[in-house]
């Protein structure tokens, strides 16, 4: 099983410690359910047994002491564990390029996180109770042998139809957990759907019932179901199991005194039995629990996995110098396709040729879904690229240079993400901070203390200008603006293509933005049109000015 073995590697060094103290306390617990079933050979006129008192002590003593040791040893095993694989699992997520990222997807990264590592904290303890209670069964065993090996043999009988049974149901019962657990997945995004998008459900109700009735309940019933089906298969796993166990019962009061001479066997035996009973039902009850917990460790190896196919080492984060941008950027046939899904091709983007000189105001233009977001996330190599060179001052972007080539940019996507504080920037001084919060007209909004802003709750334009300020304050030397102007006010609008944008690339940056706003295109000195993710023409509407102003072009 996926779940002990990962319990058996994770304990490391101390495993053996760890089996020895997990198997003492069964084993002195076997030992004083033997010194209670001689209650049965008690003579008044003997007086107090004394020996047999000193064990009793010791023997509950053992089991309290290494029970609470094998229980802190677990709990600090799995606490380790659990720390462990999530920050392993934040680390696979940035090393993971965007596609990776996509294709794998959040919801799945969630789960793992929250729902498979927690199953696996809460089972992990009950390991402890299932190898104190299967100790002590085989003690127990072993003395119910010690006593009668007639009594021995039919307890084995009965005990291997009684595993037989249960083992018949218990994979009936585990089949059907895994397919509730892919619907628990299924649930999971339509539930996501109703979060994510609130505000449309509650101004729509014939799209709230339908997310609700056909799929929010329909999964939930769904999932429902099978546990039920599933939660029915284990408990009648455990009926069967009892059955044998009061058969065995039986056979002890009423078969077993035929075939012995020391008619106080079955009496201590029973005794056995009877606490044996306890034991169990409580391994009964934590396979499940244990059941639960494999699919939990089977799911994130199966996301390990998938890790360690997409992760590329050499796209593994590492903190490289400041880099700079020289000549410019370079692209040659490159080209770019999402992964087919639902039997559909996916949409490619390319091949692209075009050149980016340093310090050029570059726009991007075309129409919706023409692919302009995408050549963007190419460009600055968050898809790997499916074909073609991409060159940074004439020298290739490969494998060893990826990490450096994406520190040129500052981008502000149309699905951008605020972060509570200026994560990777040192040394800010709050008055540049406060100025920018000035020129962006938040002022009287935010605040910057202690390296983090007072608030992101603002307006989608107002977070936008926040967004803005962040990447000014990224100062690298290439931006790149996905429609940032397409929330703003006219006046915001003007400043960003008439001000900020030429401030910009006053100061040596090279600026790349995606827009829509025609009335502003003259102002580039590229014009990068996209059709159907090719890039059809470029303009130079600055040297068409410039060459204007110099007199009568030379070919009209
Ligand atoms: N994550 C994704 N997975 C698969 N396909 C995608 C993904 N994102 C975009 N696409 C596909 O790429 C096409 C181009 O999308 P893209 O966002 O690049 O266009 P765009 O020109 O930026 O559009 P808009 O002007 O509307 O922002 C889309 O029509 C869609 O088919």
């Amino acid at each position: 099983m996926k779940f002990f073995r990962l319990l058996y590697e994770e304990a490391g060094e101390g495993r053996l410690q760890l089996l020895i103290i997990s198997l003492v306390p069964g084993i002195a617990m076997a030992l004083v359910i033997a010194v209670v079933s001689t209650v049965t050979d008690y003579e008044q006129s003997e007086g107090l047994q004394w020996q047999l008192l000193a064990f009793f002590v010791l023997g509950c003593a053992v089991v309290l002491f290494t029970m609470n040791r094998a229980l802190n040893a677990m709990t600090a095993i799995v606490a380790g564990y659990l720390s462990r694989m999530r920050i392993h699992i934040a680390d696979q997520v940035r090393s993971l390029n965007l596609s990776a990222f996509e294709n794998i997807g959040i919801v799945r990264i969630r789960n793992a996180v929250g729902h498979d590592l927690q199953t696996v904290e809460e089972t992990a303890p009950a390991v402890v109770g299932l190898i104190y209670f299967t100790m002590q069964l085989i003690v127990s065993a072993i003395y119910i042998g010690y006593l009668s090996p007639t009594a021995f043999a039919v307890t084995m009988v009965f005990l291997a139809g009684a595993v037989y049974f249960y083992r018949r149901s218990y994979a009936d019962a585990e089949n059907l957990w895994r397919r509730a657990s892919a619907g628990e997945a299924a649930f999971h995004k339509s539930f996501e759907h109703l979060l994510g998008g609130f505000k449309e459900v509650k101004l729509n109700s014939s799209r709230s019932e339908d997310l609700y009735a056909n799929y929010i309940v329909a999964r939930s019933e769904l999932v429902e179901d099978l546990r039920i089906r599933s939660g029915r298969r284990f408990n009648h796993g455990q009926s069967i199991s009892d059955v044998f166990f009061y058969a065995l019962m039986g056979a002890m009061v009423f078969a077993i005194p035929h075939y012995v001479t020391d008619l106080s066997v079955p009496g201590k035996i029973i005794t056995v039995i009877v606490f044996s009973s306890g034991a169990i039902t409580s391994i009964v009850r934590t396979l499940p629990m244990v059941s639960r917990a494999n699919l939990a460790v089977e799911s994130l190896e199966a996301l390990d996995e998938e890790f360690a196919r997409r992760v590329k080492e050499a796209e593994k984060p590492v903190i490289t110098e400041p880099a700079s941008l020289g000549s410019g950027l370079t692209m040659r046939r490159l080209a770019y396709r999402y992964d087919a899904r639902d039997g559909e091709r996916g949409f490619s983007v390319g091949p692209c040729d075009l050149d980016i000189d340093a310090g050029e105001l570059v726009f991007i233009v075309g129409g919706n879904g023409s692919g302009k977001s995408t050549f963007v996330k190419l460009m600055t190599r968050l898809y790997e690229p499916s074909d073609g060179v991409l060159l940074w001052d004439g020298a290739a972007v490969a494998n060893g240079n990826v990490e450096a080539y994406r520190s040129l940019f500052s981008v502000i996507f149309t699905d951008f993400h605020l972060f509570d504080r200026l994560y990777g920037i040192d040394d800010i001084d709050p008055a540049r901070v406060h100025a920018l919060l000035k020129d962006m007209q938040l002022a009287d909004k935010v605040a910057f203390r202690n390296g983090r802003f007072s608030t992101t709750d603002l307006s989608t334009g107002q977070r936008k200008r926040l967004a803005m300020i962040v990447a000014l304050l990224e100062e690298r030397p290439v931006c790149v603006f996905d429609e940032w102007a397409a929330d703003q006010d006219p006046d915001f609008r003007r400043s960003y293509y008439e001000a900020l944008l030429p401030r910009l690339k006053a100061e040596g940056r090279t600026v790349i933005a995606i827009t829509h706003d025609d009335r502003y295109f003259h102002l580039a000195d590229k014009l990068v049109w996209m059709e159907e993710g090719r890039i059809v023409r470029v303009d130079a509407p600055q040297r068409a000015l410039a060459d204007a102003d110099d007199g009568p072009p030379l070919h009209p």
